[in-house]
């Protein structure tokens, strides 16, 4: 429960919506009351003048009474009505605070975990799955907004509620209060296990419909490889399987659901019984008058509700306690990566790899060892190697995604570690292997990095890119939506895009991690030449599989299994007639046989 706590410092914040509402939540009981007070009067009225009624029998002044106990009975009825009225009022002014308190409090929850999300590093994201960062942000939110807003109402609710009226009954008459409360806390622990049931089942449920929403989007999202392997029917079962299964336990649910009620039902119906009969008795022995039983019957069903409601806060209680303690633990998350507090500075490019080593951290896969190279400003260092070689190990540590475990990389000189972050990234244009592009317009994707949209710059960023003419094809050129809900790009057009996006930062540095996979040799040869214009006196490191890529960089490393066996120019290496040879060899014999 202490995992709670963590929410006071927004109980202080939101102190002049909390305190005012409490006060709501007094006074709509004390008018919720006061009309079982006003019923007794009434009734004890009715009984009195029944009795004048019948003696002044054959009197002309019985008429008279009839008309004066007529009208006072109207005068208590629309005292009833104005009390409710108020009561009315009252709860809408407590929800308008409470309520709204909670709904603030998760408006400022959600942004504090999303921009604590923001600050973890990548490997934080590695480590968890996307449904479970988004469910911490989502659902425990909602739930721990549950306990903000409905659970600490309630809780208020039933304790003021629970005063007023037991010392309201008490005054009346100590024996019959006793009696008629009786069955009540067997009511809360008949709730608060009922309750405990359906929320387990009702979370069973929960799990079992995401399963079936992630299967379904999944193969929606696979439907090209289904239907290519002719294997919708086999989906169509596993969708029905699982559809069966949440189908129990739905059923499941329905019925403790539906004992639920009548159980309730049965429990207060019964205190309404013993409050009768005992009433009846205190009646007969002259303690107490029949408007009483009125009386305490109003109270009883004013009781009902904050009895159930206290089983249902106990167990909404300790779900946002669950919920909190999920928060709080990615809330306590440490980024891996930090910034040092150091003014921006202006990259020259000069990157420097000394004895650089580096282990992934969950996997314990050591992908680079003792990686030593230079690139200098103006240069184009390119690095190839075979699949899992640690070329996008070296983009990911100039990115500073990671640390390195061994060795160090030097920035300009000075250790990455002790740059600004933000102002370093900034300066970089990092075009990743897997390209990933927003369900937004062409021109946003391109400008990503900008705060503005610069049309001009994005034009040619495209041209550099060797995609403007693909754009402006489209029906709505640059405006066109592309992503899940617009135009699907080919992957090279999707690269190429991804290379704009890179190019339009004017950056002092550039890294392709392989991004050039999916282009023709003909287009990679002109996006090659507009970058050596654009990145003139700037780093370029292009991460490759295809030597036609890389062969004309200023520098070209060769990794095998995480470290560099060779490096130097293409003709250089070829010179050497080892690996890189034997690699350009392989591949010359697979373009000819292409052909
Ligand atoms: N996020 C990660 N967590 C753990 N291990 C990783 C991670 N990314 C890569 N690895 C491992 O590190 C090694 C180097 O991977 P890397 O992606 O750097 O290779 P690569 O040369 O870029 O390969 P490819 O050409 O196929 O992209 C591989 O063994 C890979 O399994």
């Amino acid at each position: 429960m202490k995992e709670l706590a963590h929410l006071n410092k927004f109980f202080y914040k939101y102190r002049w919506r909390l305190i005012p509402g409490i006060l709501f939540v007094v006074i709509s009981n004390i008018f919720g009351v006061l009309p079982a007070q006003v019923i007794r009067v009434a009734f004890d009225l009715v009984t009195e003048n029944i009795g004048v009624y019948q003696l002044f029998e054959g009197f002309n002044r019985q008429e008279v009474i009839y008309d004066i106990f007529g009208s006072s009975l109207l005068l208590f009825g629309v005292l009833v009505l104005i009390l409710a009225l108020l009561r009315g009022l009252f709860l809408f002014f407590m929800r308008q605070t409470i309520i709204l308190m909670s709904r603030h409090i998760e408006y400022d929850q959600k942004n504090e975990i999303y921009s604590h999300y923001q600050r973890l590093s990548l490997a934080f994201y590695r480590r968890h799955n996307t449904g479970d960062l988004m469910n911490r942000v989502t659902e425990d939110v909602s739930r721990v907004r549950m306990y903000l807003g409905p659970g600490i109402m309630y809780s208020i609710n039933t304790v003021v509620l629970f005063i007023l009226v037991i010392y309201a009954m008490v005054t009346v008459n100590v024996r019959l209060t006793v009696f008629s409360i009786l069955p009540l806390p067997v009511l809360a622990v008949i709730i608060f296990y009922v309750n405990t049931i359906i929320e387990f089942r009702s979370e069973q449920i929960q799990k079992r419909l995401s399963g079936l929403s992630s299967f379904v989007q999944e193969n929606f999202s696979g439907i090209r490889v289904i239907k290519s392997y002719v294997r919708e029917g086999f989906v169509r079962g596993k969708f029905a399987d699982e559809s069966e299964d949440y189908k129990t336990q739905s059923m499941a649910l329905a019925k403790v659901q539906a004992m639920f009620f009548p159980a309730m039902l049965l429990l207060i119906g019964l205190s309404n019984v013993i409050t009768i009969y005992i009433g009846g008795v205190e009646v007969m022995k002259g303690n107490i008058t029949a408007g009483n039983i009125a009386e305490f019957i109003v109270y009883l069903n004013m009781l009902a509700f904050p009895v159930i409601s206290l089983g249902w806060v106990t167990s909404l209680v300790q779900r946002a306690a669950a919920s909190q303690k999920r928060i709080n633990e990615f809330l306590h998350e440490v980024p891996e990566i930090i910034s040092p507090d150091v003014p921006a500075k202006h990259l020259n490019g000069k990157i420097e790899f000394k004895n650089v080593s580096f282990v992934y951290p969950d996997t314990g896969i050591e992908a680079l060892k003792n990686v030593s190279f230079i690139a200098n400003p103006g240069e184009m260092v390119a690095i190839i190697g075979r699949t899992g070689s640690g070329k996008s190990t070296m983009g990911n540590l100039i990115m500073r995604m990671y640390d390195t475990t061994g060795g160090q990389i030097l920035i300009d000189n000075e250790p990455l570690t002790s740059l600004n972050l933000d102002s370093y990234r900034a300066q970089i244009g990092f075009v990743p292997q897997e390209v990933f592009l927003f369900s937004d317009i062409i021109s946003h994707n391109i400008a990503f990095s900008a705060d503005k949209l610069d049309m001009p710059r994005v034009e040619q960023a495209a041209r550099d890119a060797a995609v403007y003419n693909n754009i402006i094809e489209l029906d709505k050129g640059f405006d066109t939506l592309i992503g899940e809900r617009g135009v699907t790009l080919s992957g090279g057009q999707k690269q190429r895009v991804s290379i704009a996006r890179a190019i339009v930062k004017q950056p002092q540095v550039l890294i392709f991690d392989d991004c050039l996979s999916a282009v023709d040799t003909r287009t990679e040869e002109e996006i090659l030449n507009n970058l050596g214009r654009v990145m003139q006196g700037k780093t370029s490191v292009i991460i490759s599989h295809r030597i036609s890529t890389i062969k004309n960089a200023d520098k070209i490393l060769v990794l095998d299994n995480g470290e560099i066996i060779e490096q130097g120019t293409h003709n250089e290496l070829m010179d050497l007639k080892t690996a890189y040879f034997e690699l350009y060899e392989k591949q010359l014999l697979e373009e000819e046989e292409q052909i």
